[in-house]
């Protein structure tokens, strides 16, 4: 692709290069920073750096172009791939989709719609997006992300998502698939519709349903043929038409299988698991020379897809989550010394646990996997329990489900996908508490609510709904214009294709130096449980 980084400001007057705290850039600590060391806190590394490993080359911050090769090497990075790369001979023809059209695409339209100089809402190839938006002047701004030791700011530009004015499949040449896998997630079925939908409008008729997962993809299993009569009111529920699972067949296998079935667009609904398997079928796609266009959708509850704003159904898991909290608040709040434990999702980052009670402001205690703590000793979740029921005589709790996995018996289980099954610090925490109370001498009242699966079984709330909405149609929209292992997000608001490998590299975490991290602790009022 063209390169289109803008020429780099002037540059900041540089501050003193005194060993600064510094945040590291999501998708960063695959460059491999050398020369830093680490602060007692893992989160917080002191930066000492003057260079840094980009790609397979050195960047000295002391010489003048460092910028210009960072920037170089970023786009290298986040370009992302074409089916021209593989097929140089191949020809595009111009859009069947129109921002003039408001119904599926007619016969007479097969053909593109014609350009007459008027506006058909087409988004151009050298569009970008900037992923980073805050100049930092200084290493000490709070939140600061650096690069270099003076926090030199670098664009760093991301492709834009929408429409082209050219595609690169005959819409009745089209074979699509769409395929939800993991877990279930507020959304999934208006991601489906809306993928439906706007095939049509380009008038695509071959659209299938892989049932399962990847599990969909063994040969006894027959496929959903989707259409808008089929997709209509699908939103009005929650769960996955298609229905979801973890496990399935290799990555050559669902190769082959799309090869029998002849798909050459695949669209791939998951989490992180989904989209690095995603990935890999991209990639023996490619190796297998096949003319396929593979394009994911970031689903998670958890939010804990790095790059982007957020991941659809993390709202309505945040609005859901209330719910239950409010129920806790209620129950511990009408009880002679009563206690509220709710036990969120979240197996590796705590923003739906952080958001929730944020949201609520009826938590008094929220425990995150990024945040250690001690249930026992003076310092512990179980004193200030004490505290809390003393001075204000009920209190709630709000625990994501990887927090303290450090306090519970190792398990040795997976699921079929291979991850940990998590022991249950919710209940750890309720009989941890009555234990407690018991042995203190103090009555309590402990009620213990889980909703995890209730919460993600709901519908899509109005802001997923929409968020759903431009996604499914990004997606459809990037696979035409003829790209391939990429993902759709929001970032900075706006609409992105990404390369999967850049936003698969490791979880998102909360930053429990972030003042999001720190709204919640004032919100709660809670101390440091070390
Ligand atoms: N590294 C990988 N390579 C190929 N396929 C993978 C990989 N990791 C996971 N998968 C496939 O993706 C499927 C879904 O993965 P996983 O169970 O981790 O869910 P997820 O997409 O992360 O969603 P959730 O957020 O619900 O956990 C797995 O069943 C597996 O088939
Ligand atoms: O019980 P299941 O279906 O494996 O899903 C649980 C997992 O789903 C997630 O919410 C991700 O979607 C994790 O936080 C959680 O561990
Ligand atoms: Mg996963």
């Amino acid at each position: 692709m063209a390169s289109i980084i803008a020429p780099p400001p002037p540059a900041l007057a540089s501050p003193s290069r005194k060993p600064c705290s510094w945040s590291p850039i999501p998708g960063q600590r695959r460059l491999g920073l050398k020369g830093w060391r680490t602060n007692r806190r893992r989160d917080r590394p002191v930066f000492a750096a003057s260079t840094m490993e980009v790609g397979s080359q050195e960047l000295d911050f002391g010489e003048p172009d460092w910028k210009q090769k960072y920037q170089g090497d970023f786009e290298r990075r986040f370009n992302i791939s074409h089916l021209t790369d593989l097929f140089p001979d191949l020809s595009p023809m111009p859009s069947t989709f129109s921002l003039k059209s408001r119904r599926p695409v007619t016969d007479e339209l097969l053909n593109g719609h014609p350009l007459d100089g008027q506006w058909n809402g087409y988004v151009n190839n050298n569009d970008r997006v900037l992923l980073k938006v805050i100049n930092y002047s200084t290493p000490t701004s709070a939140g600061a992300e650096c690069i270099d030791p003076a926090c030199t700011w670098v664009e760093q530009w991301v492709h834009r998502a929408g429409p082209r004015e050219k595609i690169f499949f005959k819409p009745e040449e089209v074979n699509a698939a769409i395929v939800t896998c993991g877990g279930l997630c507020p959304g999934l079925n208006d991601v489906i519709r809306q993928i439906v939908i706007t095939f049509e409008m380009y008038g695509v008729k071959k659209i299938a349903g892989v049932p399962f997962g990847y599990r969909g993809f063994l040969k006894e299993v027959p496929e959903i043929s989707l259409s808008r009569r089929v997709v209509q009111n699908i939103h009005l529920g929650g769960g996955s038409i298609l229905g979801v699972a973890r496990g399935g067949p290799s990555v050559k296998e669902i190769v082959d299988s799309m090869q029998e079935r002849d798909i050459n667009m695949l669209f791939i609904l998951g989490g992180n698991g989904t989209h690095a398997g995603a990935n890999a079928i991209h990639e023996e796609c490619r190796r297998r020379w096949m003319r396929v266009a593979v394009v994911g959708v970031p689903k998670t509850i958890d939010n804990d897809i790095l790059l982007m704003d957020k991941t659809f159904g993390f709202d309505t898991a945040v609005e859901e989550a209330q719910r239950a909290i409010n129920s806790a608040y209620i129950e511990a709040h009408s009880a002679y010394h009563g206690i509220g434990v709710v036990k969120l999702m979240g197996r590796s980052s705590g923003f739906i646990a952080m958001h929730a009670s944020l949201a609520s402001g009826q938590v008094d205690i929220c425990l995150i996997p990024e945040v250690p703590f001690n249930l026992h000793g003076p310092n512990g979740v179980l004193s200030h329990l004490k505290y809390l029921i003393e001075t204000k005589r009920s209190a709630v709790v709000c625990v994501a489900e990887g927090a303290g996995q450090n306090l519970l018996q190792k398990t040795r289980a997976r699921d079929a996908n291979g991850n940990i099954i998590l022991g249950d610090i919710g209940v750890h925490i309720q009989q941890e508490t009555k234990k407690f109370f018991k042995e203190v001498g103090v009555p309590a009242d402990v009620k213990y609510i889980d909703p995890t699966y209730m919460i993600r079984a709901v519908r899509a709330n109005a802001s997923d709904g929409i968020l759903c909405t431009v996604l499914g149609q990004n997606a459809v929209h990037g696979a035409f214009a003829g790209f391939s292992g990429i993902t759709v997000g929001i970032c900075n608001t706006h609409f992105v294709y990404f390369p999967i490998s850049e936003v698969i590299s490791y979880p998102r975490q909360v930053d429990p130096n972030s003042r999001m991290w720190h709204r919640c602790l004032t919100s709660t009022g809670q101390p440091d449980f070390i």
